[in-house]
């Protein structure tokens, strides 16, 4: 069984202080609440937040820029100090930040999913198939033999987007969705994404996009300045985010996922 549970939690990040103290109070259309103490700004990124996770929960995450999404799924990864408050994390946490994040330049494609396996936790005996699953799927043929400073971009995200392969664990924390630019790769995108969502026990995305959320999560937390606004059935919390949103004269079309 694989749980999250979060209680009074408040996330504070501490900046030094540099330039004009004034100005920093000013309230844009982004962001946390800024702090200005004696030697440091506190940046009140999460504030007295509880949250319950159970299994078979499929979460989404709204809100502004700034508001605390990708704080919060730091938390729920373990991967975050907080001030105060508790956090329970039962069950393998498989953090998906950034896809792409430790690629060796010097390494070759099979090189690098090598050493993503490594660092998944990838059995011994399970590795050259994996790896072998991971050539196919980008289809990078020799390429993916030759090291990564010799890919185009678009070869270099073939290669990102097919290490989804590697990627297991009971709790899926997703901070965007990997939409593939080539469309030759869309569908084999879309369904490595949509089986390792079927095997999680809980997934936890935040994303800009409605479509993305109405299609994987059935739980929308909204966030606010820290805090959690509403959570509750996707459509019911999207509507009043998106009213909220209306009146403050945001748009959610064109942000990324
Ligand atoms: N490492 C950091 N140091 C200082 N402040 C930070 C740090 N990371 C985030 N913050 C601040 O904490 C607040 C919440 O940031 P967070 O990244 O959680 O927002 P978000 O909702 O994920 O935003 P976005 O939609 O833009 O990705 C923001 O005000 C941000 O400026």
């Amino acid at each position: 069984m694989a749980k999250i549970e979060i209680k009074n939690v408040s996330v504070n990040y501490f900046l030094r202080k540099r330039g004009d103290l004034n100005k920093l109070t000013e309230r844009g259309a982004v962001g946390a609440e800024i702090l200005i103490g004696n030697r440091f700004l506190e940046v009140a990124a999460l504030k007295d937040v509880s949250v319950a996770i159970r299994d078979g929960d499929r979460v989404g995450l709204v809100g502004i820029n700034g508001s605390g999404k990708s704080t919060l799924l730091k938390l729920c990864a373990g991967a975050l100090g907080h001030q105060s408050g508790r956090v329970i994390i039962e069950g393998k946490v498989s953090p998906q930040f950034k896809l792409g994040a430790g690629l060796q330049n010097k390494l070759s494609g099979r090189q690098n999913a090598e050493l993503k396996c490594l660092y998944m936790g990838v059995p011994q005996g399970s590795l050259k198939r994996l790896v072998d699953d991971v050539k196919e799927i980008s289809g990078l043929g020799g390429y993916f033999e030759l090291p990564l400073h010799s890919y185009s971009a678009g070869m270099r995200s073939r290669l990102v987007m097919s290490l989804l392969r590697l990627v297991r664990g009971e709790i899926l924390i997703m901070d965007e969705w990997i939409n593939a630019v080539d469309p030759s790769l869309h569908a084999t995108v879309g369904g490595l994404q949509a089986q390792l969502i079927e095997r999680a026990k809980i997934l936890l995305l935040a994303s800009h996009s409605r479509r993305v959320l109405e299609e994987w999560v059935d739980r929308l937390i909204w966030l606010d300045n820290g805090r959690i606004r509403a959570d509750g059935p996707i459509r019911e919390v999207y509507a009043e985010y998106q009213a909220w949103l209306d009146v403050r004269g945001h748009s959610t079309e064109g942000s990324p996922d």
